[in-house]
């Protein structure tokens, strides 16, 4: 049920294919409350860092759902760049999250069912009043099983990899394309195969290989879907 013509728009899919890129542009043109989920697991997996609950790939589990009580993540729209960042426990963390040192240990953190059910509880409250559109692996599956307009974006493994190299060079990181195919193609396996809200595409969702899409294409085709949705 829409509320005042305003949906929900679900954009889940693989590591790095374009999903935010493509939810920020859309939040951005009709004026919705844009939520990147993936910055909410990444800030979890910063604070497990910062808070020594992580040993080499073995995370203290008992500790950490202690601890989940004490983890307050929120977004902040940037004055500068208009853009929002994510915040921990009142610091901005929006760059910390994105290196490569939290993306090799994501994906395990968020396969643990408590901090699923907390990450997916604060989404939902998020999404209450609709109007946003939310980027990730379960969206469409878990958070938003309703959502007016579900995507799933996918590209090859070897182009996913090669868009954030691009990425992580541009920001400065020292990084081979081997190194960053490896973590896609681990945090792909972990994310289809965990048994809590495991990455799949939703039966209604529509998919999407943007492999030979430009930014604009896949940003005039994911408006015309959102047109269609709404008249649906
Ligand atoms: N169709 C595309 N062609 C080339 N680069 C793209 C495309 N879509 C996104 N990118 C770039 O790929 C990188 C990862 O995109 P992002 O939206 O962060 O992916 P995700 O949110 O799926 O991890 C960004 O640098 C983005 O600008
Ligand atoms: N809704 C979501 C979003 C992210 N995640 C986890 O968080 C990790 C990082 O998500 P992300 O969207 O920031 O990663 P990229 O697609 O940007 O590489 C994913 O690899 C998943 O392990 C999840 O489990 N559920």
């Amino acid at each position: 049920m829409k509320q005042n013509n305003k949906i929900v728009i679900a954009i889940d899919g693989f590591s790095s294919c374009g999903k935010s890129t493509m939810a920020k542009g859309l939040a951005k043109r009709i004026g919705y409350i844009y939520i990147d989920s993936g910055a909410m697991y990444r800030a979890v997996t910063l604070y497990c860092i910062n808070h020594n609950l992580i040993d080499g790939n073995l995370i203290d589990e008992n500790s950490l759902k202690k601890q989940m009580q004490n983890i307050h993540i929120e977004f902040k729209i940037n004055t500068q760049s208009g853009r929002p960042e994510t915040w921990l426990n009142g610091k901005n963390v929006e760059q910390e999250i994105r290196s490569m040192q939290v993306s090799n240990l994501v994906s395990p953190v968020s396969a643990l069912k408590f901090v699923r059910t907390a990450m997916t509880t604060q989404q939902q409250a998020l999404g209450k009043a609709k109007g946003i559109v939310m980027d990730g692996r379960d969206i469409g599956t878990t958070v938003f099983p309703h959502a007016e307009l579900k995507i799933f974006v996918t590209a090859s493994a070897e182009t996913r990899a090669k868009r954030r190299l691009d990425e992580l060079k541009a920001k400065g990181e020292n990084i081979s394309y081997q190194e960053v195919l490896k973590n896609v193609q681990e945090r792909d396996y972990i994310d289809q195969n965990r048994s809590e809200s495991p990455l799949k595409k939703a039966d209604d969702a529509i998919l999407l290989d943007n492999s030979d899409m430009t930014l604009e294409e896949q940003d005039k085709w994911l408006y015309e879907q959102y047109q269609k949705a709404l008249f649906k």
